[in-house]
């Protein structure tokens, strides 16, 4: 049986592209008699925002949509641990306590979400009284593994380029886990066949399908599905001041209607997809 989720974080409101989202998960399910599930993603630390779990769930049903909710991120923080301890067991992890500005005057490449970090920290000793990060050693878990490949439902198969970000980080200071770890256990613990989400994050699935390798668990097909750009040609962001869905719904617009529109590609005046 197919199983899809919608996984917001809570550290702002949804917006259109969110929308879109959920309805295509939540589609890609229904029509195969699936399930879909909605996962708060909620271990940002201040960024996240508890309150906003409602407001999403209060978005989702003025969509018209159902769902089945699994527990939140927060729940899941000995997950986490347990194998983030595999990994270091490994010895797939190493400490790092560099800042942004370091790493940014360190790095000599770019990746798709910013500089690269280019390892200075695996030699390195570490100031116990310091905030500590932990990173994999991408290219030492790479060669354990050997090749990879990942099936994306829109862009076809894939061979995993996981040293895409260099070492990521899997445990972030202050911070039980990162996107990658945390993301990539609750899609396995939820049972998940279809990773569905925005083409942003098509990068990132070159890691999951290595941690996927490394912590034996399933691996899933994907669906990065066309991201919904504004005016400016940028991705809608609330920072940006594109419409949430709360304004919307408390506007009183018809949200079974705009999921409809949303189904047929109908957008509002000013709103494109990406062309991949
Ligand atoms: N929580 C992530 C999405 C994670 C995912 O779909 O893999 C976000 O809101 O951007
Ligand atoms: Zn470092």
């Amino acid at each position: 049986m197919i199983v899809t989720r919608f996984a917001p974080s809570p550290n702002g409101h949804l917006h259109l592209g969110h929308a879109y989202s959920s309805i295509v998960a939540h589609d890609l399910a229904r029509a195969e008699g699936g399930r879909f599930l909605m996962r708060i993603e909620d271990i940002d630390g201040e960024r996240s925002k508890p309150e906003l779990a409602d407001e999403f769930r209060r978005d989702l049903e003025w969509l018209g949509l159902e769902w089945e909710e699994v527990p939140a991120q927060s729940t899941r923080i000995d997950t986490y641990r347990e194998a983030a301890n595999r990994l270091a067991e490994m010895e797939l992890l190493y400490p790092c306590q560099c800042s942004r500005a370091q790493i940014a005057e360190q790095a000599a490449k770019q990746g798709p979400e910013g500089p690269i970090y280019p390892g200075t920290c695996k030699c390195i000793e570490i100031d116990k009284d310091a905030p500590v990060a932990w990173r994999l050693d991408v290219e030492r878990a790479a060669e354990r593994i050997g090749a990879l490949e990942w099936e994306d439902e829109v862009a076809g198969s894939q061979k995993a380029d996981p040293s895409v970000f260099g070492d990521v980080i899997l445990v972030r200071k202050a911070l039980p886990a990162s996107y990658h770890l945390a993301a990539t256990l609750d899609d396995a613990a939820d049972g998940i066949t279809l990773v569905t989400r925005g083409a942003d994050l098509f990068q990132a699935t070159h890691i999951h399908r290595l941690l996927q390798a490394l912590l034996g668990l399933p691996v899933p097909r994907w669906h990065h599905h066309p991201l919904l750009l504004d005016e400016t040609g940028k991705k809608l962001a609330k920072r940006r001041g594109s419409a949430s869905l709360a304004d919307l719904r408390n506007a009183g617009e018809d949200g079974p209607l705009l999921a409809k529109q949303l189904r047929s590609h109908i957008l509002p005046t000013g709103i494109s997809f990406e062309k991949a």
